[in-house]
This record gives structure tokens, sequence and C-alpha cells, in this order.
């Protein structure tokens, strides 16, 4: 009861209504950089990157104004690609001494408007930084660049028997991963990056290079200090540029088993994955998809999966016992009344299933052409996930949208997946309202407003609503200190 109180009070003082002109905002806000960039300005980039590696084109500038979301465009005034620490390190510390914003750039598939330059300045792009820097097979870690992408280290890995598990839908830098805290269908069994990186290299706005847990470090616990890795995921660029991640690998499972199965209320989907939690049978992947959903999905790969809500499931493990934990999930599924229980025959149709489930976002954009995806993220514990879907499925059917509902519910996270056209006034109001409602419900079930998308752009009034005024304060004195000049990615997690 408290808590919902103290929410409304928060939601009540933040920008939704009072915007900037709360004393709140005052007493935190940091100023706004006015970029100073000129010819000379561009011409110092020049000499520290070389010519080939600075770019004012505006087709390179759109490119890197804006991630995969509805947000608006919002070009910086020069694009730099680093190749190397020493050119991140000198960029910044230029940035610094001129007070020029400058925005750190992985692959640009976020959801939350993370590298749109709301200010211009400086965007740097690190994907030329890309090399794997060292694998220790037999300690289950690797280091890698801010250009190495997921999935080209886990084909690089594939050899050694090993992987990297975290999987957001996007094929991600793994950096830009850390920036954004990121997770997916796998965070079941594996975590979020929160539990995955054992170290980060990161080269502070003043050009100081540092690595958190101390040059080498890459063990799997450390009481040395303060935990300023974890300070710096789901930073979103706005401490420091990440410039290398020691991150955690797993061995490819002798044994995985996929399947399907349906249900008529939501209900029955919901109890079915909060008993399977708390039988702690250890799901690798453990999704839910409503009716609507598979509906998109159905329309946009061209398959008949049977539309109803469907809970979609993955075992990973060693061949002794994982028939035993699917029989286990059999039969709970049976007792909330589920069917068309299916489990895939192979690696093809294992990949047909979860393909279609990392395609959903394309094809719910692709019901309303020239959409993009709005992202809502909320995150509860797992006894509350019933009751905020079930009452944001209600949302979603009175308000008469399209908004199929995709969750990662062994996490008790949930989006719904609503296309956006700002267009049309109308709908884009009552989607952001519907997010909105999301959002607080989440915090007074004792949730997040985002579980693995960030704060970016979208949830800046959210923030202090979530974490409170004096915490809100504390993450603004940790900004100044790393950040005094406001450069980093200045305009994200806060206003
Ligand atoms: C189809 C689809 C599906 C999904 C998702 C996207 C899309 C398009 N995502 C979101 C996205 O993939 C995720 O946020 C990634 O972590 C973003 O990584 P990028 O490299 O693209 O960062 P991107 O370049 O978009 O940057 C994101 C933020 O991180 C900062 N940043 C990037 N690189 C940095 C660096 N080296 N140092 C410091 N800051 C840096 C940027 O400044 C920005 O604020 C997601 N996410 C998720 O968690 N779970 C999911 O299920 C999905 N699913
Ligand atoms: O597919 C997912 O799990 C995502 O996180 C992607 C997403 C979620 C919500 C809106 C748009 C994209
Ligand atoms: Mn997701």
């Amino acid at each position: 009861m408290y808590l919902s109180k103290c929410i409304r009070f928060c939601l009540q003082q933040t920008a939704r209504t009072v915007s900037k002109e709360s004393p709140l905002w005052k007493r935190y806000s940091t100023a706004a950089v006015q970029p100073k960039i000129d010819t000379s300005f561009v011409g110092a980039l020049k000499t520290i990157v070389g010519d080939a590696n600075v770019s004012t084109a505006d087709a390179i500038r759109e490119q890197h104004g804006h991630d995969e979301s509805h947000h608006a465009v919002a070009m910086p005034d020069v694009v730099v690609f680093a190749e190397s620490v020493d050119h991140v390190s000198k960029v910044s510390k230029l940035c610094n001494d001129t007070k020029v914003p400058l925005i750190p750039f992985g692959s640009g598939t976020g959801l939350e408007g993370g590298v749109n330059a709301l200010q211009g300045g400086v965007c740097l792009d690190v994907t030329k930084m890309d090399q794997i820097v060292q694998v220790n097979a037999e300690d289950f870690d690797c280091t890698v660049q801010p250009g190495v992408m997921r999935l080209g280290l886990n084909n690089y890995l594939r050899d050694t028997g090993l992987w990297f598990p975290i999987d957001p839908g996007a094929d991600a830098s793994v950096c830009g991963m850390c920036a954004t805290s990121a997770s997916g269908t796998n965070a079941v069994k594996y975590g979020t990056m929160r539990e995955n990186v054992l170290n980060l290299q990161v080269v502070l706005p003043d050009g100081r290079v540092i690595d958190t847990a101390g040059r080498g470090r890459r063990t799997k616990k450390t009481s040395a200090g303060y935990n300023l890795t974890n300070l710096f995921l789901g930073s979103e660029g706005t401490l420091g540029t990440i410039t290398e991640a020691t991150v955690r690998l797993y061995g490819i499972p002798e044994k995985t088993i996929s399947a399907v199965c349906h249900f008529n209320e939501v209900s029955e989907a919901v109890d079915t994955v909060v008993q399977i939690l708390q039988c702690g049978i250890p799901m690798a992947k453990l999704e839910f998809l409503d009716d609507s959903a598979i509906d998109c999905f159905n329309r946009f790969c061209k398959y008949d999966m049977t539309v109803a809500h469907s809970l979609f499931l993955e075992f990973h493990g060693p061949a002794y016992g994982l028939e035993d934990q699917f029989q286990s999930v059999k039969e709970l599924i049976e007792m909330n009344n589920g069917f068309g229980l299916k489990q895939a025959s192979d690696a093809d149709e294992r990949n047909r299933l979860w393909k279609a489930r990392h395609e959903m976002v394309w094809a719910c954009t692709a019901r309303i052409p020239g959409s993009k995806p709005y992202s809502t993220d909320v995150c509860v514990p797992i006894t509350n996930l019933p009751e905020i879907i079930t009452k944001t499925k209600q949302m979603v059917v009175e308000a008469d949208v399209i908004g199929p509902m995709v969750g990662h519910v062994g996490d008790g996270n949930f989006h719904i997946f609503f296309p956006c056209d700002h267009s049309d006034t109308e709908t884009f109001k009552k989607i952001k309202d519907i997010s909105h409602k999301m959002a607080v419900m989440a915090m007074e079930l004792n949730g997040t407003c985002t579980g693995e998308h960030g704060i970016g752009i979208g949830k800046r009034d959210l923030l202090v609503a979530e974490v409170g005024e004096e915490t809100l304060g504390a993450m603004k004195q940790i900004k100044e200190t790393f950040d005094p000049n406001n450069i980093m990615n200045p305009g994200k997690v806060f206003f």
C-alpha cells in the first residue's frame, strides 16, 4: 500500500505532468551541452582517427541517428569510426575538453532510442573494433572488443563446444548488450548480462581507460571493492564507452528438448508457468505468446500454428533426466487444461519454432506498414505475473488496438508488441496510455518498468517513480562524478 502511494506521488511529480519545471529535475538535472562543432573540431577528429574514419554525410548521420524503435531520428553532427582504444580515448578527451556530446554506437538494435543524438554531437561507432581478444575455454570465459556481435561470437566458439547464451532477438554487439543489460529467451537458465560479465574495459569521458575489476581479472567471484562492472551494465552509454567485455561461456548442452502447447485462457498458461518455476524444474526457455501473437506470425511466416495462447518451452541438459523434466512439465500443462503439446522432433523443427518467436517483432510491425516497434517491457516477481498479464490483456482488448503479447514469462518479464505509427495520433495515444499503465501496475506489484530494454528516452519519466527520489539523486551524483560535463549520451536515462 505504501509502495503504491509512493509511486503515484512520484509519477505526479515527474515529467509526464510537470516536466522539467519540477523542483526534482531542477535539483538534479545537468546543464545541456551546446555542441561546438566546426571545421576545426572535425579536423581535430580526423587527426585522431584518420580522414576516412570521420563522416558528416547525411546518409551516415541518419543511419546513426536512430535505433530500431519508434523514437524520432535525431542525427549526430558527425560520425566517428574508432579503430582502437587509443582512438576512443582521444576522441573522448577532445569531446570532453570542448563539451561536445559523445554517443557510443554498438549495432543500433536498441528499442528505447539509446543512440538517437538528442543534442547532436559525435556518434562514436565502435564496430570496427571487432576482435575476439581471448577465449579461455577451460575457464569458460572470453574477452571481446565492442564490435563483436553475439552471433559472430557463437560461430567462432562452435568448435570449442562452448557458447554465449544471452540472446536478445536481434544480433546485437556484446558490449551494446552490456550497455543495456540485455537478456532474452535463455535468461531463465543462464541469467542476464548482469550475471554473465566478469570484467569491462571502459573509456571514461576524460579519456582515462579503466578495467572495472582490474586489468586481466576474470574470476567468477570477487569481493574487491565496489562493483564497477555492474555499474556500467545498463548505463546506456551515459558513463563511458565500453571497449572490452569479459563474459562467461557455457558448454553447449548435450541434449535440447523444445516444445509448444496451447491454452484457452491466458490465466491457465500463466498459472502453468508459475507452477513449473515453483516446482524448481530447471527450464532453459519459457516463453508465452498470446492468441493475437500467434495469429501475427502465422500471417507473416505462413505458418498454421493453432491460434491460441501458447507456451514455447525448452530444456537444456545432459541426456540423462531431461525427458523426466519434460514429463513433469507435461503433467502441469495437463493439470491446467493445456492442449496440443508438441515436441520438436529434430534440430530443424526446433530452429523453425524459435525463428518464429524471434521474427515476432517484424510479424507485428508488418500488420501496420511503415510502423516501428513501441517497447513495453515490464517485469514482476513471478507470483504477480498472472495478475498483471490478465489486466494488461484486458486493457489491450478494451482499447481495440493491435497489441500481441509476448513474454519471457519464466523471468516474470513480458512485452506488448505495439506496431507504432506516429501519424495515427489516436492509436498512438492509446498505446502510450496502456504502456504507462502497465509500467505503473508493474511497479505497484514490486516490479520494474523495464526488464531488459533500458530507460533510454522512452522511460525517463518512470525512473524516479521506480527507484524513488533519493535513489535517483544518488544515480545523478554518480553521473556527475564520472561525467561532470554531461557529454556522455546526454538526455538518456535522465532528462
Ligand atoms: C527484433 C529485436 C528483438 C529484440 C531487441 C531488438 C530487436 C531489434 N532487443 C534490443 C537490443 O537488441 C538490445 O538492447 C541490445 O543490447 C542493443 O545492442 P546494440 O549493440 O544494438 O546497442 P545500440 O547500438 O542500439 O545501443 C544501445 C545503447 O547502448 C549504448 N552503447 C552501445 N554500445 C556501447 C558501448 N560499446 N559502450 C557504451 N555504451 C554503448 C548506446 O549509446 C545506447 O544507449 C532485445 N533486448 C533484450 O534485452 N531482450 C530481447 O529480447 C530483445 N529483443
Ligand atoms: O522479442 C522480444 O523479446 C523483445 O524484447 C523485442 C521487442 C519487445 C517489445 C517491443 C518490440 C520489440
Ligand atoms: Mn524481450
